[in-house]
């Protein structure tokens, strides 16, 4: 009596000789476990019929039992649904301030920050440090140091262009020279609103490499 092993040999043998003439490939189902599929290589991947996936992953037929369940109807979902990615409502709050646009300060509900949101806001503007004016309101400063005299006018100049174009406006100081301290407060509310921070934020994006003193990089011996 052949073992089944010898059986399986046997068919294998006999097959692997019909698919190299195909150079198709030939799933051998292994008696012992009908759902195992042994696929055998026949001939080289540029031979024979069939997507590449085919040859290199075998397709089977499907199973009688899967046939039967029909499962094409049987998807999770409703196959037609339109799948709309909607980014989460949090994602508003990482957008960069810089993409976004000042509103008019003249609205009747703007109202000033209060120091935890600014503080908040302020962690999205690096360099620009929250500080207190008279009757406690808020002010967004920024200090640089440029070459000289002419840049920081230039650098001034470079800001105008942003606050015309956002319609919202900072405060420039210029002092001895070449340090500059930028000043953002909302007038009209006597304090911060987000106004300030997006301006901040296009202050931030301004390119000064031209600008200022090449720092010479500090080589650590
Ligand atoms: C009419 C015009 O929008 C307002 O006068 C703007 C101009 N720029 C401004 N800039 C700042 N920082 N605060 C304001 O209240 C303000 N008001």
């Amino acid at each position: 009596m052949r073992s089944i092993s010898q059986v399986g040999k046997q068919w294998s043998t006999a097959l692997r000789g019909v698919s190299t003439a195909f150079g198709g490939r030939v799933g051998v189902r292994s008696s012992r476990n009908p759902r195992l599929v042994a696929m055998k290589a026949g001939g080289d991947l540029g031979q024979g019929g069939g997507s590449l996936q085919e040859k290199v992953e075998g397709a089977r037929e499907a199973y009688a039992g899967e046939v039967e369940t029909n499962f094409a109807e049987n998807t999770l979902g409703n196959p037609d649904t339109e799948h709309i990615k909607k980014p989460p409502e949090k994602i508003k709050e990482i957008i960069g301030l810089a993409k976004k646009r000042c509103i008019p300060c003249e609205g009747k509900d703007i109202k000033a920050l209060t120091e935890s949101e600014a503080d908040l806001l302020r962690k999205q503007v690096p360099g620009w440090k929250l500080e207190k004016a008279e009757g406690n309101s808020l002010r967004l400063n920024c200090d640089w140091k440029f070459k000289n005299f002419v840049k920081s006018l230039e650098f001034f100049q470079r800001i105008a262009e942003v606050a015309e174009a956002e319609g919202h406006h900072p405060d420039l100081h210029l002092v001895g020279w070449n340090k500059v301290t930028v000043e953002i407060f909302t007038h009209a509310v006597g304090g911060l609103t987000e106004n300030d921070f997006i301006l901040a934020a296009k202050i931030n994006d301004i390119d000064t490499s031209d600008l200022t003193s090449k720092k010479k990089p500090k080589f650590w011996a």
